[in-house]
């Protein structure tokens, strides 16, 4: 996992530096300059050959000085770079005038607005070192313009401009992937409030990459992402082990990173699984209750159940009320079956060997819905046992308690997930939803759900966010080489909620949190491995390609 820096914790650790004297403040942007005219250079090799030709577009603030220095480091390699400035010169923070100053010695200092910029020849390399972690109101109209989507079309074969961010893309902000302009939900397609972003090739940022680059519009606006070491130390680099819960002062990304360093995937899935390299007994995998719903309603609920003998859980058992038992009789074959009347308690159905509940998908919003929920909120772990049972509840399970929320949240407990698509978060968390966010990003507002609702919550979608009460997170994204956009069917959620009940119900020593992460990156990796064409039950099926590709 990568820690995600805020923007105030990466100030922190810059000031710590600098405070410490193992660097100065010009150290740091010389070095973020050079970072980024490396990253530059690898990833486009040809451009090294012979010089070239840039634009680049600083900032008033830190920033543009990074600009600054990026400006003077190809000007020395025999380019032929125009500069542009927002700003006045002499308000600039301190570092960032020195190298303004050191430029201007040399070579001139132009407007940035579309007039001046765009009547100038064509760069090979487009370098936006506008606004940074600093952003802290819309971006101005003539700069926006500058931004614009189609503006670059004022040059001929646009496309072919390498463009780059310094930091991210101008009016990006960091600590929630939204544009500065919005009020409200990202929107999938990078529009903003006031004019179409343009999106760059390569972003560059500095020691960590930030929540930004992975939430709501990041993913679509930042192309590339390339974290440069500028030589800070961070004081909580990835302080515990893998599969311990988040520090709750930090968000990190899921993926198979540990320390900074990519791992074998099959090291992280050992972490979290309970079954590879152990023996046992079916029983000893544990025992997972997958509710169906009623005639014609139990393919929500055999599909998580597929997915939870899938990943490992030793027994399936599907309940249905009697009157869909032969539907579903018919339907499955590894996976066993139970009859539930309508009076009947969970108790006299669900033995102490029982390990974890999925509960929601097809279920029905009804008050026995809400009734069966809260008598498996009320298990407690059998003889055998070291924790609760772990109960996942989705659609319908959340839906049920719509009316009144605040009825669910008493009951439940630590091996409680809750995983909303954004209708139903807005349902149980009406405040939260992706309409009333102003300015919080999703991560604030799931950390504030599951301190709420006392347990865990995966809010899905592209950018997949999962928080524990105590104010751990994570994020998962399905973007940067990873898109999953098969995932956009119906009954893939189901299955999402069926792999994490498998997976928890195996009573893995590693905690749910962690088996939420894994779930959902084996869920989009399932999905990759299918690709077009994907219906949620080619889902459960690519698992065993796919833990083995991994090195399981
Ligand atoms: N914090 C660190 O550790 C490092 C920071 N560096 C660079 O410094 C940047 C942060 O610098 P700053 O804190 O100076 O912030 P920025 O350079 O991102 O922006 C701040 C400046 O922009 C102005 N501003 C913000 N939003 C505006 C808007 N919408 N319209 C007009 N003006 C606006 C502010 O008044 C301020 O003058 C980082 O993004 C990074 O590029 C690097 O030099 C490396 C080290
Ligand atoms: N475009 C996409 N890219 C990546 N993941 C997606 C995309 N669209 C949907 N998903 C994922 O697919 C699942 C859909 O779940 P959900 O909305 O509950 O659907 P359903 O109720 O039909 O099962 C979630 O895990 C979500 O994160
Ligand atoms: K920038």
């Amino acid at each position: 996992m990568t820690e995600l820096l805020s923007s105030a914790q990466m100030r922190a650790i810059e000031q710590e530096a600098i405070q410490s004297g193992a660097a100065t403040g010009l150290d740091l942007m010389e070095r973020a300059g050079k970072g980024v005219v490396d990253a530059v250079l690898a990833a486009w090799p040809a451009l090294a050959a012979d010089p070239h030709r840039a634009v680049v577009l600083c900032g008033p603030g830190n920033n543009g000085g990074d600009g600054f220095v990026i400006a003077r480091l190809l000007r020395a390699m025999g380019w032929t770079v125009r500069l542009h400035l927002f700003g006045d010169p002499a308000r600039m923070p301190e570092d960032a005038r020195h190298n303004h100053d050191l430029w201007a010695a040399e070579d001139p200092v132009l407007a940035l607005d579309a007039a001046t910029v765009f009547t100038g020849p064509r760069p090979d390399v487009w370098i936006d070192a506008v606004f940074g972690i600093g952003l802290s109101r819309p971006v101005p109209g003539e700069v926006a313009q500058v931004l614009d989507a189609d503006a670059m079309a004022a040059w001929e074969q646009s496309h072919g401009i390498r463009r780059v961010a310094v930091d991210c893309p101008s009016g990006l902000n960091l600590d929630t992937g939204m544009i500065a302009s919005d009020t409200d939900a990202p929107e999938p397609s990078g529009k903003a409030g006031r004019a179409t972003m343009n999106t760059v090739d390569l972003t560059v940022t500095f020691h960590s990459p930030k929540p930004g680059h992975y939430l709501a519009k990041g993913p679509i606006l930042c192309g590339e992402v390339r974290a440069v070491d500028i030589g800070l130390s961070d004081t909580a680099p990835e302080r515990r082990s893998i599969m311990e819960e988040p520090d709750p002062e930090r968000i990190r990304l899921v993926e198979p990173v540990f320390r900074g360093r990519a791992i074998e995937p099959r090291t992280w899935l050992k972490s979290v699984m309970a079954k590879p390299g152990k023996a046992g007994h079916k029983f000893d995998f544990g025992h997972v209750m997958v509710f169906a719903g009623g005639v014609g309603q139990g393919g929500a609920g055999r599909l998580a159940a597929r997915a939870a003998l899938r990943t490992g859980a030793g027994l399936v058992t599907v309940l249905c009320p009697p009157a869909a038992l032969i539907e579903n009789a018919c339907q499955l074959d590894a996976i066993m079956l139970r009859a539930l009347k309508e009076d009947v308690p969970l108790d006299d159905v669900a033995d102490a060997r029982v390990t974890g509940f999925c509960m929601g998908p097809g279920m029905g919003v009804t008050p026995r819905t809400r009734k069966l929920v809260q008598e498996a909120l009320a298990r407690r772990a059998g003889p055998r046992h070291r924790r609760d049972p772990v109960v996942v509840l989705d659609a319908d399970a959340l839906s049920s308690f719509a009316e009144d929320p605040a009825s669910l949240f008493p009951r439940t407990h630590a091996r409680t997930i809750l995983t909303p698509h954004e209708g139903e978060f807005e349902r149980l968390f009406p405040d939260l939803g992706s309409s009333q966010r102003q300015g919080r990003s999703k991560v604030d507002v799931v950390r504030e759900a599951a301190r709420r609702a006392g347990c865990i919550i995966l809010l899905k979608g592209v950018d997949t966010v999962i928080a524990n009460p105590e104010g751990g997170a994570s994020v998962h994204v399905a973007a940067y080489g990873r898109e999953a956009p098969w995932l956009a069917t119906a009954g893939a959620g189901d299955v999402l909620a069926g792999m994490i009940a498998g997976l928890a119900a195996t009573q893995a020593s590693a905690g749910l949190l962690s088996v939420a992460e894994l779930a959902v990156y084996l869920h989009v990796e399932c999905a990759r491995r299918f690709g077009p064409g994907l219906i949620s039950e080619d889902l459960p099926e690519q698992l065993p390609q796919v833990f083995c590709e991994l090195g399981l």
